[in-house]
């Protein structure tokens, strides 16, 4: 599903050095697999080089056979609209859009709305969203809802892989554990899903554990 193979990414603001060398991971469909490590060692940026925002320097990165490194602009974004589905601490939802309008948008262009907007309803649905909010814009959400309403915009177009970056940093403990258990369902359905995190909780519901430090990726062997 997703191969990520020897891929090197130079620092930002030396091209010398390597913010991380060598880092290879793979993903399956019903996998999640967490991140975690220090401040600033680049976890983020690795999330974007794998869904093509940032470039590599070497090596390889596949998504279902698509060598995602080699695309142009153009098929880059296609890729992150059709195939990847993004959940962010910050949820990033649009202020001055509805929240029926927020899950609509990112395949409004795509398909019939009748269709797009019954889907965004079903998903709203899934995540516990009832109607009443539909018509509310985010900022009259909670913190948890509004996540909850992030996931279900990422869902949208199906995506086989979720990347979520902190997915629960702006969450409290009862939120925080609703957004596991949708991740969870949604790793048992067939989603690959990759969430880096500085919360342990959180990352040891992942199947497999993987530290950024010191410049390279390696795999943590979980302590219960
Ligand atoms: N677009 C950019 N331009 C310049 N520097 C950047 C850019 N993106 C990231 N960096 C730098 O690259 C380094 C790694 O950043 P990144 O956000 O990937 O780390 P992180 O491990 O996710 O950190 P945190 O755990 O604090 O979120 C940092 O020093 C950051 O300032």
């Amino acid at each position: 599903m997703l191969v990520v193979d020897h891929i090197t990414k130079s620092s930002f603001n030396d091209t010398d050095s390597f913010l991380f060398e060598n880092v290879s991971l793979s993903v399956q469909a019903t996998e999640w697999i967490s991140i975690i490590g220090p401040s600033g060692t680049g976890k983020t940026t690795l999330l974007n080089c794998i869904a093509g925002i940032n470039q590599i320097d070497g090596g390889t990165i596949e998504l279902d056979g698509f060598p995602v490194h080699n695309l142009t602009e153009s098929q880059k974004s296609d890729i992150r609209r059709l195939q990847i589905g993004f959940i962010f601490q910050d949820f990033k939802l649009l202020p001055y859009y509805s929240v029926l309008e927020n899950v609509v948008l990112p395949l409004s262009k795509d398909k019939k709305s009748d269709q797009i907007r019954k889907k965004a309803v079903h998903l709203l649905n899934q995540v516990g969203i009832n109607k009443s909010y539909y018509n509310r814009l985010p900022s009259g959400l909670s913190g948890g809802e509004k996540q909850r309403v992030a996931i279900a915009r990422a869902l949208i177009n199906d995506p086989k892989l979720i990347i979520c970056d902190e997915p629960t940093g702006n969450l409290d403990n009862d939120n925080k554990k609703q957004v596991l258990q949708i991740l969870t369902e949604l790793k048992q359905k067939g989603h690959a899903i990759i969430v880096v995190t500085h919360d342990d909780e959180v990352a040891y519901e992942g199947d497999r554990l993987y530290e950024l430090k010191n410049n390279s990726l390696s795999e943590v062997v979980k302590v219960l």
